[in-house]
């Protein structure tokens, strides 16, 4: 299998035997490319009863990712955890995470407008802080924070074990028993390398909120909130201390998404350089609307369509998983006379449908337009592309309306007050940018802009206001502080 931008190979071979599924006989594992929307909202969706299962990965599960729903299996298990996440993050119970959001937007804004050569770092962080305040009540000022890097490496390690054909341990799981001194153990140094990281991601933050909650410190978040819950229905009964993990469980799980914010914020930045004139139109926009004299709040939005449109752009020109999460069949099936077996891997190309001309004209090009109607309205004919990016069925991303909201905020926030260009690097050299994506599983622009200059001495003013008049509080409001870390500038 394909391993470098296995999305395009997947669409290639779809063109080639002009069918949108294509079957590919893996070693013991039979897997199903489904290469147009159609097929998929046809299986994942309509046949959900039998397309919901995960093949399990023996390097996900070596390495520890057994206490993350999104690769449980169909079962009880995996509907227990669905469930308490679902708690936390549906549709209208996100809107009371909207003042953090907002309050992150604006600390983001203050860093940009400080040091705009670590823009990528100022995104990544108000994506983080934003998660970490959510679900564990945790101030994070800094990349460097201890939490922060112990989940980015155990986010790599998850990474690189879901690429799919990279390692000969999926297939010959005998593997596992040979020690990893022996040359060419790849799979098992890579599991040892990374499990400890992923223990210290799940169990540390979450001890911490349970102390604090013990000794009545704890700042409210779904941690303590779950907690609680499950004190308050379990306590003292044999379900307790499962009840009790699950919730660690789905606390510790949402880090995950946020390797998705943030690259969907990474690809903004970079579609707004190049394709300008939608960056000019967009704060045309927003300057009608929202007025120079005030920041964007979430209020806004729904008067802003030329944004909401852009923010479903930027999910459909370049989509963070290409190919989603892999489903499996839980019994065998028949689609348009192909024999589906027991056991399939189905690899949704998300990357080709939001690529299809058929239903996005001129997919590679960055337009906002499309979604919009004669009348200015949106346009509820043309195809929500978060109906395709955020996955199918009953394994759709639980994740997706608190995501949005991320994304929606920063998109307005920034392009209100920012002129966004491409930057110069360290060496004082114009950055050369590209629409390449990189990445496996989650996918990324390769590079990002980072000249980003204050639209007016008015909108720079606006910006460090919010900051000194208490709008965004406490020691959160510290633009990120650089030390010694290089400029991220492009890269
Ligand atoms: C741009 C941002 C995001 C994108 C594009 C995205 C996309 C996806 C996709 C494609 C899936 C697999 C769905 C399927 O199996 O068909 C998924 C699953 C999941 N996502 Fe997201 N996601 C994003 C952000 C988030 C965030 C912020 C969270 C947490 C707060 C989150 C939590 C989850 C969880 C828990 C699952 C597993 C669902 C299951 O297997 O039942 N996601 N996401």
């Amino acid at each position: 299998m394909p391993t470098i931008r296995p999305w395009e190979k997947y669409r290639e071979w779809c063109r080639e035997y002009r069918s949108d599924v294509v079957f590919v006989h893996l070693p013991m594992q039979p897997t199903l490319i489904l290469g147009s929307a159609t097929a998929a909202f046809d299986l994942l969706d309509k046949r959900s009863n039998i397309y919901s299962d995960r093949i399990v990965s023996h390097m996900l599960d070596l390495m520890g990712w057994g206490f993350d729903f999104v690769f449980m299996r169909y079962s009880q298990r995996w509907r227990t955890h669905r469930r308490m996440f679902r708690q936390q993050f549906h549709q209208d119970v996100v809107a009371k995470y909207r003042p953090v959001q907002l309050q992150q937007a604006r600390v983001c804004l203050l860093s940009i407008l400080t040091s705009p050569q670590y823009t990528r770092k100022h995104a990544r962080l108000y994506v983080t802080s934003t998660i970490f305040y959510v679900t564990y009540g945790k101030k994070i000022t800094s990349m460097d924070d201890e939490y922060v890097r112990i989940a980015q490496i155990a986010l790599e390690g998850g990474s690189i074990a879901s690429i799919v054909g990279a390692f000969w341990i999926e297939y010959l799981p005998i593997l596992r028993h040979i020690p990893t001194w022996v040359p060419g153990t790849v799979s098992m140094k890579t599991i040892a390398k990374y499990r400890p990281y992923l223990m210290d991601m799940v169990n540390k933050p979450f001890e911490e909120v349970k102390i604090a909650l013990s000794s009545g410190t704890a700042t409210p978040s779904v941690a303590t909130t779950l907690l609680e819950q499950v004190r308050s229905d379990h306590e003292g009964t044999a379900e307790e201390a499962y009840y009790e993990e699950v919730a660690k469980n789905v606390t510790g799980i949402a880090y995950g998404g946020t390797q998705l914010t943030t690259s969907a914020c990474e690809s903004f930045l970079l579609a707004m350089v190049l394709f300008p004139d939608i960056q000019k139109k967009a704060q045309a926009e927003l300057a009608r609307v929202v007025a120079r004299t005030r920041l964007p709040e979430f209020d806004d939005i729904d008067d802003v369509p030329y944004i909401r449109a852009l923010v479903m752009e930027t999910m459909r020109w370049m989509p963070v998983t290409p190919f989603g999460v892999p489903h499996a069949t839980i019994s065998e099936d028949e689609y348009h006379g192909y024999h589906i077996p027991k056991g399939t891997m189905i690899l949704p190309n998300i990357w080709a449908m939001l690529h299809d001309p058929q239903d996005y004209r001129d997919p590679d090009q960055f337009k906002p337009e499309r979604f919009i109607g004669k009348d200015g309205k949106m346009d509820s004919s043309v195809r929500d592309p978060t109906t395709i990016s955020f996955g199918f069925g009953r394994r759709i991303c639980p994740g997706r309306h608190f995501s949005q909201n991320t994304l929606s905020i920063f998109i307005a926030s920034v392009l209100h007050v920012f002129d966004i260009t491409p930057g110069v690097d360290a060496s004082g050299k114009l950055v050369v940018l590209t629409d390449e994506m990189e990445g496996g599983l989650i996918a990324m622009p390769r590079t990002v802009p980072c000249g980003l200059k204050p639209r007016s001495e008015q909108a720079a003013h606006l910006v460090r206001e919010a900051a000194a008049d208490g709008a965004v509080l406490d020691s959160l409001l510290a633009p990120l502080v650089v030390t010694s870390s290089p400029a991220d500038c492009g890269t």
